[in-house]
């Protein structure tokens, strides 16, 4: 079934298309689409086929769009002008909030950031340094292409198109760095940075290389906030003075030299605290609540007329914020997970029967699991949020561990704490900041692993390892370090730029800007007809579950 499901012959035969297409549904594949265009030609129809798109030139589209966005308007394709209509509206919403859009005749002044002959301690008496033949500029024009691939139907694996025929429509983003002109004396600057949420590898790092660049630009006041947004309203939790002595050897331990936490203060409540403490930078780390919570901030203080620039910098091991290459912190959670499943493959292996489970962090996107399977090469099933399965029944787990017991004689899982959530009762248990507390799927899978074995009379030796803690814990691996420093230096050039309800982040392996709204409409997740998650399914071997 599963090498007809996408293959020629299930296109011609009916029964077995209809088959295929079962199979591919389970999958998240586009074969129905596949079998349309095959029949009918490439073009709407096969669009239409491939995903459900509603009759007629004008598209309700609903798909991810080449942005990985959610369209909210409807498109009419019918429309020869539709594609510059589409990229005038794309370039609007990524558009930078500026502080010339509230205060138009703010006056920039040359950068004070200069490589070839800044002094941290030098004061401005008598006026900014400046070189003017120095030319490591961005120009505010300069833009990144966001997507690099031209799909040329939908039905190509992963596609992301815009219209029907998966035309090519150039979208472009802003690109990060420093610019020659700022809107903030660095003597007038009280900069403020905050963690927020869980932890995560590099947040020290991201620390550090924004100390250490508002100090090049000659930044003086620069404070970290305790505990997240709590240490906004809670008194008691005062400001920590940061320099480049405090912080220049904080990357070498994981956590926070700040602290986190989740919920916190409402953001008025924030705000008035900037504006009793004459905070007029924020660098906010965390992920999409925190930046939810960095642009209501930012909308606040424009609705209070405050000359205040709020940057973001994504945190998360989940690697769920939409449109970059990946956060940091992930890279080293997927290496440090390696650990687990060596120890879970080594235990599996040495056991007679044995199996191994090792759950993963990722409350709604697999990203860390698939990936992780990916580089261990010692998984056989992998599950995650977005590819649902069943336990039981003659297509399920348990049925395809027995299969590995007989053939191979242990079998090693790795499940994302987000998947098969239907299987447990709801706790309805919420965190402080209004997450939902998921029920323990490790558990579950091992506790009904253990009663499958004995029911069907086959003695196993399960081994269950939960390294949540140990793998968002630890420090940044050099991949995440390096990300880490370009993402905390970016977030100061923006902040000194004017820019504010941003966020910064990696696309096509460039640095760029993003307003804050359009990367956390919803969290990113893994699109189970990706590359990725077939290169998963090919690496463990692992049938659908359904
Ligand atoms: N919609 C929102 N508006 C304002 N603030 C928010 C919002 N959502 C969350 N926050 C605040 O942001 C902070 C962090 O949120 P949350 O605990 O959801 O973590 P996160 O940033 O999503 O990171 P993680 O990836 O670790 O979950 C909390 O202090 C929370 O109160
Ligand atoms: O136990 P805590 O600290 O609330 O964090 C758990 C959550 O943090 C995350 O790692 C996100 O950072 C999720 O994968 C997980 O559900
Ligand atoms: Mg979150």
């Amino acid at each position: 079934m599963d090498a007809l499901s996408c293959s020629p012959a299930a296109i011609t035969n009916p029964r077995r298309a209809t088959l295929a297409a079962a199979a591919a549904r389970r999958r998240g594949l586009s074969c129905l689409g596949r079998r349309h265009a095959e029949n009918e030609g490439p073009g709407s129809r096969a669009f239409l086929g491939c995903r459900g798109i509603g009759q007629g030139g004008v598209v309700k589209n609903e798909i991810k769009n080449a942005g990985g966005q959610r369209d909210r308007a409807a498109i009419d394709f019918s429309d020869p002008g539709w594609k510059p209509k589409f990229q005038r509206d794309f370039e609007s919403r990524f558009d930078l909030p500026h502080l010339k859009d509230v205060f138009p005749d703010a006056v920039p002044i040359p950068s004070t950031f200069c490589l070839r002959m800044r002094s941290p301690t030098e004061e401005f008496a008598d006026g900014y340094p400046s070189d003017e033949k120095w030319h490591g500029y961005i120009n505010n024009s300069d833009r990144v292409l966001l997507k690099v691939i031209h799909y040329s139907s939908p039905t190509s694996a992963g596609a992301q198109c815009i219209d029907p025929d998966c035309s090519w429509v150039e979208q472009w983003v802003h690109r990060a760095g420093p610019r020659e002109e700022i809107y903030f004396r660095p003597e007038e600057v009280k900069a403020a940075i905050v963690t927020c949420g869980g932890l995560c590898p590099g947040l020290n790092d991201v620390i550090r290389q924004i100390v250490i660049t508002l100090e090049i630009y000659g930044v003086k006041k620069i404070v970290g906030i305790p505990f997240g947004y709590r240490g906004f309203g809670d008194e008691g939790l005062t400001e920590m003075p940061l320099s480049r002595k405090v912080v220049q050897n904080v990357h070498l331990s994981g956590g926070s030299l700040l602290g986190v936490s989740r919920g916190g203060p409402s953001i008025p409540e924030i705000v008035d605290t900037m504006e009793r403490r004459g905070i007029n930078m924020l660098f906010v780390l965390g992920g999409n609540g925190t930046h939810a919570g960095a642009n209501a901030i930012h909308n606040e203080c424009r609705k209070r007329r405050l000359r205040v620039a709020v940057v973001g910098v994504p945190k998360t091991i989940d690697n769920d914020i939409l449109l970059m290459d990946k956060t940091f912190g992930f890279d080293t959670a997927v290496e440090e997970a390696q650990r687990a499943i060596n120890s879970a493959y080594i235990e599996a292996h040495s056991a007679y029967h044995g199996i191994g489970i090792v759950k993963l962090m990722g409350r709604s996107s697999g990203y860390i699991a698939m990936h992780a399977s990916l580089a261990s090469g010692q998984i056989d099933i992998c599950l995650i949020p977005e590819v649902p399965f069943h336990l039981h029944g003659p297509h399920g787990v348990l049925r395809h561990l027995k299969y590995l017991i007989e053939t191979k004689g242990s079998a090693v899982v790795c499940v994302a704490e987000g998947a098969g959530q239907n299987f447990l009762e709801k706790t309805n248990a919420k965190d402080a900041s209004g997450n939902i507390v998921l029920s323990d799927i490790g558990v579950h899978i091992q506790q009904e692993t253990k009663k499958y074995f004995r029911e069907i009379g086959v003695p196993v030796d399960v081994k269950y390892i939960d390294p949540t803690y140990m793998i968002r814990a630890c420090r940044a691996n050099a991949s995440d370090g390096i990300l880490c420093t370009v993402l905390g230096q970016n977030a100061v050039h923006g902040a000194f730029a004017g820019y504010s309800g941003i966020t910064v982040g990696i696309c096509n392996t460039h640095y760029v800007y993003f307003p804050i709204p359009e990367v956390i409409q919803y969290p990113r997740s893994v699109d189970p007809n990706s590359r990725m998650w077939h290169r998963c399914l090919t690496s463990t071997g692992q049938p659908d579950f359904i």
